[in-house]
């Protein structure tokens, strides 16, 4: 018997994915290029913002029960492929929807600050966000209508700056939500050292992190979420993570499912964390466990088998819980059954 297994980080509301990209990827495409050839998350956002909500809550919901059947009990799930108010606003409400749905619990992230839109510089669109987009999601929470757990941005070279993402977090962290953004993926901007002063809970990806932003994470106890799924589809230097652990950061996984990162299975994810980034077993289910809730401000109630916590638990059906991690993508075999808040919620077939 295991703890139930909390995923750190996915984008799960989306329409049109985006094999033709992977094709291109293969043949030597960086993310990057396209991204700014118009692809990667505009692709997404353009299928997304066209999709009506029926539509986009409908295979929302066949993730979380995929997700389920792999183990999953807590996920964090990011809005971001609407970027325009409207269209953030839907996807926070679709994401809002599947929390009666599903026999899983839910952290939801507003992440609209995830791509700078097509007729806006970054600075209009950072704009946009604090004077509109937060006030109007702030009221939606204080009214009851939406609850918002996180606040998001991707902070990157070509997306938003170390400045506009600071004003971002902050204004998000004033109106009610914990900080947890993507941060030192593909550049060293020096993000981690920006989250760490603002009290970020989380801060994820962190490939590109200098020694100084380790140690400041370390300082104020932010969670570093490590995805590497991202690191293998994108061919990137994994983040170094035993550089983190030894300066005692704590580091969550997360499974990053989304059009660029086709992956639902946490157990995967460990298995990828243990050859990738150099992590023990003990460590991945430490980090897809107890620290992935303690990221989402849930490990009171996650991320353990103890008195007065829920009773989110996967009964395995191997010599050993070290089979989940080690039998890479036979974890539906493994996972006998999934115990949601005390009820059965899978049975193996
Ligand atoms: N890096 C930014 N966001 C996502 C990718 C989203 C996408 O490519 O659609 C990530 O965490 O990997
Ligand atoms: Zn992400």
């Amino acid at each position: 018997m295991l703890t139930g297994l909390v995923d750190a980080h996915t984008h799960p509301v989306w329409a049109g994915d985006r094999v033709h990209e992977f094709a291109m990827k293969l043949a030597g495409a960086t993310y990057m290029d396209i991204h700014q050839m118009g692809g990667g998350i505009h692709f997404t956002v353009n299928n997304t913002c066209s999709a009506n909500e029926e539509t986009l809550l409908s295979s929302l919901l066949t993730r979380l029960r995929q997700m389920n059947q792999s183990g999953t009990t807590l996920v964090e799930c990011k809005s971001g492929y609407g970027l325009d108010l409207e269209n953030e606003v839907k996807m926070l409400r679709v994401i809002e929807q599947a929390r009666t749905r599903v026999p899983l619990e839910i952290s939801s992230t507003y992440c609209g600050a995830h791509a700078v839109p097509k007729n806006k510089t970054a600075e209009e669109a950072t704009k946009d966000i604090l004077e509109s987009h937060i006030p109007h999601i702030k009221s939606l929470m204080s009214s009851g209508l939406l609850r918002v757990d996180n606040v998001d941005v991707f902070c990157e070279v070509g997306v938003f700056d170390v400045a506009q993402s600071r004003a971002i977090l902050q204004v998000g962290k004033d109106a009610g939500m914990q900080i947890n953004f993507h941060g030192e993926e593909l550049n060293r901007l020096h993000s981690a050292e920006m989250g760490a002063e603002l009290g970020a809970h989380a801060i994820s990806h962190l490939e590109e992190v200098s020694p100084a932003g380790i140690t400041a994470m370390a300082r104020s106890g932010t969670v570093a979420v490590a995805l590497p799924t991202t690191a293998y589809m994108l061919r990137l230097r994994p983040p170094p993570v035993r550089d983190m652990i030894q300066q005692g950061v704590a580091v969550a996984l997360g499974s990053d499912f989304n059009p660029n990162a086709h992956c639902l299975a946490m157990p995967i994810v460990m298995n990828l964390a243990c050859v990738m980034l150099h992590m023990s077993m003990q460590e991945a289910l430490a980090a897809a466990t107890i620290n992935s809730a303690q990221a989402l401000g849930q490990s009171s109630m996650h991320g353990s088998l103890e008195k007065g916590k829920w009773g989110n638990l996967l009964l395995l059906d191997a010599p050993t819980w070290e089979h989940l991690v080690y039998q890479l993508g036979c974890h539906t075999n493994v996972i006998s059954a999934v115990v949601f808040k005390g009820e059965v919620i899978h049975e193996k077939l």
